[in-house]
């Protein structure tokens, strides 16, 4: 028989069967059409050697996209764009690029994993048009994935496969996803789904461990330990200790605090959590809050010891007013703001102990919590002991090779004849990174290299006589003290031995008068009377 004539008989056949089968359909009632099909599906089932799994996109609850779903969809597109011959393209929430996925009804082959061979293929149901949309993208379809895979490998599949794609999945989402920022001083959010105490705004800070000025070794050490971190899931999982860590940066203002966390986020491309805490009503609201906080984030409590009183009590207004002193504007302003939302709010050291590591803190995992200060000497030991805050992460002023750092970002020099000059001073002054940044960044076209390398030398000198000249006030100041001291307690002996003076002058008085009355009543100088 030829191909065609073949063709012509399959053709007339499947006619045939067609017309079987739309007659069946009028004249038999649907529940034994439904009888029919499922004993079809059963008896075809004996005989097929694969097995079929549905993934659909939406599961019911609350209107959900379902995450088994979306895992796959990213799978599929790494794994799928370079065989699939029709793909679709979507801006899928919170992802920062178009998502490339198989267009419906595409299937591709996937024999990456563990020399198994299963088929993928991307299907929808569309149902009767209705009058509104339940699903937000404004159609109906209801879509879904289906995995063929032949029974032999159901074991590695059902085992192992799945979730080797869940987990790539959720990797390439967290790669491509959009990073935010999250704060918390805006009260309650509505997100779409619902309630939330925090509000978001994309994360886009430009600063990385590379731009970040401090001593290599010290900066290499800091990445490791934040990258053995993220590694880290089975080792926590085995020492029994919940998947986080604390790392409390301290140092003066301009050392790079905030700086730093936002090269941490950007080298783990975790999102950021920034915990104002004085917008926090209690502990209650507290723990809401962290409930509220996804993995793969960084929780941040800027100015720790400005939030909260280490006894539990709220800072009184005027302590808090002079540690605003020296601090730079924004700081103050922040202080300002701070001290306004103060008198609401009522969380409690034991409140945000809890917090950083009470039975609450475990869920959602892979978190690290920052805590910044420019005054670590004031913080509750209780508090920063390590378990609580892991690592403690000094940032200092301005050393040579920080220096360094900035002149390659600021000005594009690896060296410079200045730089001695620069070293030597940087060693016997204290300046801030924030203050070298300053002056190392042209002001206008014209200023080059030499002329930002010679403003950083004016600064520094300029810091230098200033430094000179309050440490000068500071020792006269010392001085004044100390002369007001000595004359203080100069005055007090004077009346301390005037007083002596008159008691014992006093009593002498007193001493003859007893005498005296004593004769007069017949009693013997020592008290015991006489008798007849
Ligand atoms: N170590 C650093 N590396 C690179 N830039 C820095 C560094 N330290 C400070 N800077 C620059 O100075 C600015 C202020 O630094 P940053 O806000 O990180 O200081 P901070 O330590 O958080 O200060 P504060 O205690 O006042 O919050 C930054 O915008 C950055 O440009
Ligand atoms: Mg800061």
């Amino acid at each position: 028989m030829g191909a065609g004539e073949m063709w012509t008989q399959l053709g007339s056949s499947l006619a045939g069967l067609m017309f079987v089968w739309a007659m069946f359909k009028q004249y038999f009632p649907f529940e034994i059409e439904q009888h029919v099909q499922k004993y079809t599906k059963k008896l075809a089932s004996l005989f097929n050697p694969y097995i079929q799994i549905t993934f659909h996109e939406y599961n019911g609850e609350h209107f959900q996209r379902s995450k088994a779903y979306a895992a796959i969809q990213r799978y599929l597109s790494a794994e799928s764009t370079d065989r699939a011959k029709r793909l679709k393209a979507d801006m899928v929430r919170d992802s920062k690029s178009l998502v490339l996925s198989m267009d419906d009804y595409e299937e591709v082959t996937d024999e990456s994993f563990m020399g198994i061979k299963v088929w993928w293929a991307s299907n929808k149901n569309t149902p009767k048009p209705q009058m509104f949309s339940l699903y937000g993208d404004g159609n109906d379809d209801k879509r879904y994935y289906t995995l063929k895979f032949h029974r032999r490998d159901k074991e590695v599949v059902y085992g192992r496969y799945l979730s080797h794609v869940m987990d790539e999945g959720k990797a390439i989402e967290v790669k491509t996803r959009q990073r935010k920022l999250h704060t918390n001083n805006r009260g309650e959010q509505w997100d779409g789904f619902r309630r939330t105490m925090w509000s978001h705004v994309v994360f886009e800070h430009p600063a990385t461990f590379d731009t970040l000025a401090m001593e290599e070794n010290k900066k290499k050490q800091i990445m490791n330990d934040l990258i053995t971190f993220t590694k880290s899931k089975d080792y926590y999982k085995k020492i029994g200790k919940a998947w986080k860590r604390g790392y409390l940066l301290f140092g003066p203002p301009g050392t790079g605090k905030s700086t730093m966390i936002a090269a941490m986020a950007n080298l783990l491309e975790y999102d950021v959590y920034d915990l104002e805490l004085t917008a926090v009503k209690d502990n209650t609201e507290l723990r809401k809050l962290l409930i509220d906080i996804s993995s793969k984030s960084i929780i941040v409590i800027e100015d720790i010891d400005c939030s909260l009183d280490l006894t539990g009590q709220r800072k009184k207004k005027k302590e808090k007013d002079e540690e605003g002193d020296g601090k730079d504007p924004v700081s103050k302003k922040k202080k300002e703001d701070q001290e306004k939302s103060n008198e609401s709010s009522k969380v409690t050291l034991s409140g945000l102990l809890n917090f950083i590591d009470g039975l609450w803190s475990a869920c959602g995992g892979e978190r690290i919590i920052v805590f910044t200060t420019n005054y670590v000497e004031k913080l509750d030991p209780a508090l920063i002991r390590r378990g609580r805050m892991d690592k403690h992460i000094e940032l200092t002023y301005c050393c040579f090779e920080a220096f360094k750092v900035l002149a390659r970002n600021y000005l594009d020099i690896e060296s410079h004849d200045l730089f001695e000059t620069i070293k030597k001073l940087l060693e016997e002054n204290e300046i801030t990174p924030a203050d070298v940044a300053e002056n190392l960044m042209p002001k206008s076209p014209e200023d080059d290299a030499d002329a930002c390398m010679a403003n950083l030398i004016d600064a520094i000198e300029k810091a230098k006589e200033e430094a000179k000249a309050k440490a000068e006030e500071k020792e006269k100041e010392k001085e004044r003290v100390k002369d007001e001291e000595e004359k203080r307690l100069k005055a007090e002996k004077e009346e301390k031995e005037k007083e002596e003076k008159e008691q014992k002058s006093g009593e002498g008085v007193k001493e003859e008068k007893t005498k005296v009355e004593v004769r007069e009543n017949g009693v013997r100088e020592n008290g015991v009377k006489v008798t007849n």
